[in-house]
């Protein structure tokens, strides 16, 4: 018998793994490829077969239908499933995963939760939104105490081709990020879907409309971006005296359009909590 001890197996390649392979897991794994990570270092469990033939065409990934033995290679595992299917596709991971970072997207689902059903307290919870499809994406990034500062990098380096991100320090808090910026998209398309209905029933036509609608949010909200100005003074200088914004403005007012959109999004708020509170542990 030799005294030379038989060479190490080859380590494999870190890997990331996604569960749940829908919307937002697209917008990170392209981010991901674009970074010059290899399809085969992303590991990709995805039930539904349309979704897993779109991974395919879309990216080259060949997802998994269940978990399996290649998760274990992961170092980091992204939850990206919905809130209600979390606590179920956690336990059926779990003998996997142990000893991987563990990186969440979902609503509401609080990272204690998430600890109890994957055994470990190495957990990060992220609020993306859908404008990181195209790399303008705003995150807010929330870690448990065990998560060391390495880590963190890791998983702001995964965020990064997603576009802006931002820790905070308080967990409740990402349901206020939840009800603002992961759905704010929506409410975006929403004003820009009344703007082009205002657009046409003035008699514009649909692409003209849309065309003006898109162009003038894109622009507005560059503009706040870059002004030292807050937004009410911004507003100001578009408001003529007697003019036809103060005329808009007015009539919103009246209707307490803003209010109402304060009073939504405290909604969203409060649905965040409660699919805490509905599927979590
Ligand atoms: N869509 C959005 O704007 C945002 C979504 N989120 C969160 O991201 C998470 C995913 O949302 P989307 O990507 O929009 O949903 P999606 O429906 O596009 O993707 C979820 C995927 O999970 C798959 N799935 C279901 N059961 C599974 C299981 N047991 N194991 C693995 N995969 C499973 C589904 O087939 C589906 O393809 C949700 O928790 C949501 O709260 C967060 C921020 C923004
Ligand atoms: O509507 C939802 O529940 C998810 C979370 C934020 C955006 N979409």
């Amino acid at each position: 018998m030799s005294d030379t001890a038989a060479p190490a197996p080859p380590t494999p390649a870190s890997t990331v793994a996604f569960i749940g392979g829908g919307n937002m897991a697209s917008a990170l794994i392209g981010g991901l490829l674009a970074q010059g990570m290899a399809p085969a270092q992303i590991e990709v469990v995805e039930p539904s077969e349309a979704a897993r033939s779109g991974l395919l065409a879309q990216f080259g990934i060949t997802a998994q239908a269940l978990p399996g033995p290649e998760l274990r290679a992961a170092d980091l595992v992204v939850w990206a499933v919905k809130p209600q299917v979390f606590r179920e596709a956690a336990l059926q991971a779990r003998p996997l995963t142990n000893g991987a970072l563990h990186l969440s997207v979902a609503a509401g689902i609080r990272s204690s939760s998430i600890a109890q059903w994957l055994g470990t307290e190495r957990v990060v919870r992220a609020m993306p939104n859908t404008p990181a499809l195209i790399g303008r994406g705003m995150s807010a990034l929330f870690a448990r105490k065990a998560v060391d500062a390495l880590e963190r990098k890791r998983v702001e380096q995964l965020m990064a081709p997603t576009g802006e991100t931002l820790w905070i320090h308080e967990e409740p808090l990402l349901d206020a990020v939840t009800a603002l910026s992961g759905s704010g998209p929506a409410y975006v398309f929403y004003f820009l879907e009344a703007m082009t209905r205002a657009g046409t029933s003035m008699g514009l036509s649909e692409t003209q409309a849309h065309r003006l609608a898109v162009g003038t949010f894109a622009g507005a909200a560059e503009l706040a971006r870059q002004s030292d100005d807050a937004p009410d003074v911004l507003r100001q200088r578009v408001t003529s005296k007697g003019g036809t914004t103060h005329a808009a403005i007015e009539s919103m007012e009246h209707a307490g359009v803003g209010d109402a959109l304060v009073h939504a999004i405290e909604a969203a708020q409060q649905r965040a909590r409660e699919l805490g509170d509905e599927f979590g542990t």
